[in-house]
């Protein structure tokens, strides 16, 4: 988590390498876009709207493409048709609301692609510098050996991941609750690791806008000097807000009443885990935010009355290196050895139904538990298009717009940005032996037989 913002356009050179090498223009198209929107350079560059005091530059920058990890949705606006925009324009201008989120694989042939784009990130496979070269071969590595496991998975949810029609959904569903607020915004979804990509977002951005705007918009955006100049703001978190708190703390009253003895219920929260190294080394502040999430939710739950035991544990660890714990199904057996009887699980930290929640928890960590001595189990299920958190939502962008800025400009390396074939294949070719040969020394191998398999 540790990449600048230079090191972060790889991954979205992938992108434009795996999907788009057929077609010249539109990659360079892409390229130019991948600069400026990923979702986490949308949130470095919001560092001049949301900096604290004390930060420097570049630590706003870490803190925020760390913060990218932890909103499963991010919103940002961007007031169209505006070039020379004044802060007291914008409301009355039309918006455009970015959601960001992370992609999943649709069909099982996207498996295999999916991991890559998320593998190739080296937010997720952090390597020292020196060792970037191996970024994508590993990346290749990695995901076609994990891709399996993974198809396992999502053939397991049929066929593939809800979250694309989730988000769609939500998207939907927060321009109608701003249009209640006459606000009449265009609402997009970005993705950072599957369709539809951020890129592709911001492109469909410029082309739904008409006339003259249209070709300013293209024109500006070829040369990247327009988005350095839109006024953007970036809504970083949202875990603290009352609405999503209210809104979980209304699923999980309402799952708690399905027991024949709610007072009894263990509430089990299950946030995605993350490397332990994110927040040790790289100062990662997703574990932190987890507990106060908690913690606000179980307050506002004691107000209601509800005074429920609960814990905290992380799943979804991937690969042979330590994440967040305690891990999800330790603690489940350890609490189902210690006897408690029933168990209501709140997977927190996702927003949408996907491979995590509904097989992951409903199906694994539910056999697990069952067998550890839980007689009854029971999962709140994804906030999904919950009228209460997407109204919250469209509160937040109203709030934000007021704080909406230029941009400043990119401070990227372009080296990465430029796409040299041949460059491109030898990096594949040793990177790959060497890959391969890293793969081979019995450690990794019995690590990564043990946890990626
Ligand atoms: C809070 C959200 C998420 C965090 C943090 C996160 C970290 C993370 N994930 C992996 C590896 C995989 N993630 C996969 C899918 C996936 N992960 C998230 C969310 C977070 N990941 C989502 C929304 C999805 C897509 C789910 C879907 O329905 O498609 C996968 C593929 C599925 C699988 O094989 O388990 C992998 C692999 C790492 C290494 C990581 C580290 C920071
Ligand atoms: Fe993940």
């Amino acid at each position: 988590m540790e990449a600048a913002a230079a090191s972060l356009s790889g991954s979205n050179i992938f992108h434009r390498n795996y999907r788009f090498s057929r077609s010249i223009n539109r990659r360079r198209y892409i390229a130019s876009g991948s600069r400026y929107f990923s979702n986490s350079d949308l949130n470095t560059q919001n560092h001049s709207v949301f900096k604290g005091p004390n930060l420097s530059n570049v630590q706003i920058q870490k803190r925020n493409l760390r913060l990218q990890m932890n909103c499963a949705l991010g919103v940002c606006t961007f007031p169209e048709n505006v070039m020379e925009s004044h802060h007291s324009h914008i409301v009355e201008e039309k918006l455009g609301v970015l959601l960001l989120n992370l992609g999943g694989p649709e069909t099982l042939n996207d498996v295999q692609p999916f991991l890559y784009n998320l593998f190739a990130d080296p937010d997720i496979i952090r390597l020292p510098r020196l060792l970037r070269f191996l970024q994508r071969p590993l990346a290749k590595l990695i995901s076609v050996l994990r891709a399996p496991k993974s198809k396992e998975g999502y053939a397991a949810i049929g066929g593939g991941s809800p979250l694309r029609k989730i988000t769609d959904e939500q998207a939907d569903a927060l321009r109608m609750a701003l249009e209640a607020k006459n606000i009449r915004a265009n609402v997009y979804v970005g993705m950072r690791y599957w369709f539809p990509f951020t890129e592709e977002a911001i492109e469909q951005f410029s082309i739904s806008t008409t006339g003259s705007s249209i070709r300013v918009l293209q024109r500006i955006f070829k040369e990247d000097a327009y988005l350095s100049r839109l006024p953007v703001s970036v809504i970083l978190s949202w875990y603290q807000r009352q609405g999503y708190i209210n809104s979980m703390a209304d699923l999980i009253e309402k799952e708690l009443g399905k027991f024949a003895k709610p007072e009894e219920v263990m509430i089990f929260f299950s946030a995605h885990g993350v490397p332990v190294s994110y927040v040790e080394e790289a100062g990662d502040p997703y574990k932190d935010q987890m507990e106060e999430c908690i913690y606000l939710i179980m307050q506002e739950l004691k107000a209601r009355g509800i005074g429920n035991d609960h814990t905290l544990a992380y799943q979804s660890r991937v690969g042979p290196v330590q994440w967040l714990k305690p891990y999800t199904d330790e603690v489940l057996v350890e609490i189902g050895q210690k006897g408690v009887k029933s168990l209501l699980a709140v997977p927190i930290s996702f927003v949408s139904e996907h491979i995590e929640t509904l097989e992951e928890i409903d199906m694994e960590y539910k056999h697990l538990a069952l067998e550890s001595g839980i007689k009854n189990w029971g999962r709140v299920p994804a906030l999904g298009c919950n009228s209460l958190f997407i109204t919250d939502l469209a509160d937040a962008v109203v709030e934000a717009l007021p704080s909406a800025k230029a941009l400043s400009a990119s401070t990227e390396n372009d080296e990465e940005a430029e796409y040299d074939p041949l460059r491109y294949l030898v990096k594949m070719f040793f990177g790959s032996i060497l890959a391969f040969l890293l793969l081979l020394t019995p450690k990794v191998v019995l690590a990564f037989r043990n946890s990626l398999f």
